[in-house]
């Protein structure tokens, strides 16, 4: 288990801010071997910072990560897989080259280097591009080989910083199922991302920063229970009046009238609609994750 316990992190102050710029006020959260976390919040929330100390980039004020129950250190972090938000590839150098390098870097043999980079070039649909320099790559094209580098020493855990932003559809599928094959085998996925809907179809868990503090944790079933449940009910043409006294909200759509609430008993609901005209829905609608998102940072 990789846990993140307390965070604290304070950025001195400049010109502009003298008293300093707290960036994180008490970050925690843990992931589970074979688990897949979203870690999610607006620009600014604090996203980047948690994942520089944990990958030892940055030092915390205070607080501690541990993975496997111990304090994480140098040569643990050495078995991570990372991709920083401000990437770090030689430009110059070529595709297979520069993936055989960093797996050198983490100690892999020659043969195992060459032997990983060639799968990960064909995985990530690259292969092509093997003896091409980096700075000939797309942007997307690029990301996969940071990708790459992030995963050739067949890492412990992985710490992704926006890995889909700038992606197409194709790219964003081929770095999910690479992650996904990680997660399937014991490894725990940590990515940050602003794309709500990816993280909500990817993630086994959330975690959503604001302003330097953890303000929802969770699965996405179980923020959702948090957030409570909405029920729809849609009466087309009812007669005037038909919602008068119920709780909740009725928008109307041509004849369709849609009330949405969450109180109430949704039978006496029912009641009254089937009453009032032709009822064409009935039943519970769920926050979405952007939903969740927007109502915990709000
Ligand atoms: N080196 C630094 N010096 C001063 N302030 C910093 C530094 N790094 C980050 N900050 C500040 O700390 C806060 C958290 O920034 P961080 O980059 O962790 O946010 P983030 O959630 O990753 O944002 P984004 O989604 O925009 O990447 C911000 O207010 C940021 O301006």
């Amino acid at each position: 288990m990789l846990e993140i316990s307390e965070l604290r992190k304070t950025f001195a102050g400049g010109p502009g801010a003298p008293g300093g710029k707290l960036a994180l006020d008490g970050v925690s959260f843990s992931v589970r071997p074979g688990e897949m976390y979203g870690f999610v919040g607006a620009n600014g929330a604090g996203k980047t910072t948690t994942m520089r100390i944990v990958m030892g980039v940055l030092q915390a004020d205070s607080g501690s990560v541990s993975w496997q129950g111990r304090p994480l250190g140098y040569d643990a972090r050495q078995r991570f897989g990372y991709m920083p938000e401000e990437r770090g590839l030689y430009q110059k150098m070529r595709v297979g080259q520069q993936i055989e390098y960093f797996g050198r870097l983490h100690g892999l043999s020659a043969t195992a280097a060459k032997k990983a980079t060639d799968d990960l070039l064909q995985r990530l649909g690259l292969i092509e591009r093997r003896n091409d320099a980096v700075q000939a790559l797309s942007l997307g094209n690029q990301q996969r080989v940071q990708l790459a580098v992030a995963l050739v020493h067949d890492p412990e855990v992985l710490i992704l910083d926006e890995p889909f932003s700038g992606l197409d559809p194709i790219a964003v599928d081929a770095l999910a199922a690479a992650l996904q094959e990680r997660c399937r085998s014991g490894v725990p996925v940590i990515f940050s991302s602003h794309q709500l809907e990816l993280v909500e179809r990817l993630c086994d868990s959330v975690g959503i920063v604001s302003s330097g503090r953890m303000v929802a944790t969770g699965t996405v079933e179980e923020l959702r229970a948090a957030e409570g449940g909405t029920t729809v009910v849609a009466v087309r043409d009812p007669a005037p009046g038909w919602a008068d006294g119920l709780p909740g909200t009725v928008t109307v759509d041509g004849d369709l009238h849609i009330l949405r609430t969450n109180t109430g008993d949704g039978q006496e609901l029912l009641r009254r609609a089937m009453k009032a005209g032709a009822v064409e829905r009935f039943g519970a609608e769920h926050p979405s994750l952007t939903e969740i998102f927007k109502e915990a940072v709000a």
